[in-house]
């Protein structure tokens, strides 16, 4: 028997990562696993309240980081610590690489001030998978543009998403033990096909 694993799904907007939340979790259902799928900013009543502001209000950027640690806090606290502790799979929709890659890298903000907060937020929670959905942005802005009203992160231009998208492949290169890059330019099918592969190999 595997014990309880963490995956996070992590890739610019418009990246892909959304559709293949529910596919990852009936993977894992058929495996007989009880699943816990959420989300960041959010996941909690509070965190929900703190994602309505963080992506709709201007503030300082150091305020949205202090709020996305906020968030994920109460996160932790509610539902991620308590879900692995029973033994169940925990998906979520971002977790801290969203940080250093959108705040970090988008946003230009220290990346030692969120090391920082990491280590005080969560010192020893890492995810044990980050699947990164990695795309050219001029795709990932094809399909925003065509599906939905942008948010204020989606209407960032495209330097903060070359940076963001940066950020993220400058860390799964640093982590590469637990970060999966999919190509996201790929069919939806043959990148459920990898991602039957992926889990399976997780789960044995
Ligand atoms: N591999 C793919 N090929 C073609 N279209 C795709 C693919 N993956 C996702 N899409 C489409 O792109 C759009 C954005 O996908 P999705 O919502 O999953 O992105 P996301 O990365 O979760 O974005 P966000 O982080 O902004 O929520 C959707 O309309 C979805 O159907
Ligand atoms: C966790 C987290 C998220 N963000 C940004 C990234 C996205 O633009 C939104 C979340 O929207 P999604 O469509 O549900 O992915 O929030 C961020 O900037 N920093 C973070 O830590």
């Amino acid at each position: 028997m595997t014990t309880a694993k963490f995956i996070t799904f992590e890739g610019i907007d418009g990246a892909g990562k959304s559709t293949h939340l529910s596919f990852v979790a009936d993977l894992l259902r058929e495996r007989k696993k009880t699943v816990v799928v959420t989300r960041e900013p959010g996941g909690t009543s509070l965190g929900e309240s703190l994602r309505t502001i963080l992506l709709h209000e201007k503030m300082h950027l150091e305020t949205e980081a202090l709020l996305m640690f906020a968030a994920r806090r109460e996160h932790i606290a509610q539902v991620i610590a308590p879900a692995l502790e029973r033994g169940d799979w925990v998906i979520s929709d971002r977790f801290t690489d969203a940080t250093f890659a959108y705040q970090g890298g988008g946003r230009k903000l220290d990346l030692q001030k969120l090391a920082a907060l990491e280590q005080w937020v969560h010192p020893h929670l890492q995810p044990d998978l980050t699947l990164l959905f990695d795309v050219p942005l001029d795709v990932a802005r094809a399909r925003l543009d065509a599906t939905r009203t942008l948010d204020k992160f989606e209407q960032e231009k495209a330097d903060f998403f070359a940076a963001t998208r940066a950020e993220y492949l400058r860390r799964a290169a640093e982590f590469p033990q637990r970060f999966r890059i999919i190509d996201s330019t790929q069919a939806i099918a043959t990148i459920q096909d990898q991602l039957r592969g992926i889990i399976a190999g997780l789960d044995s």
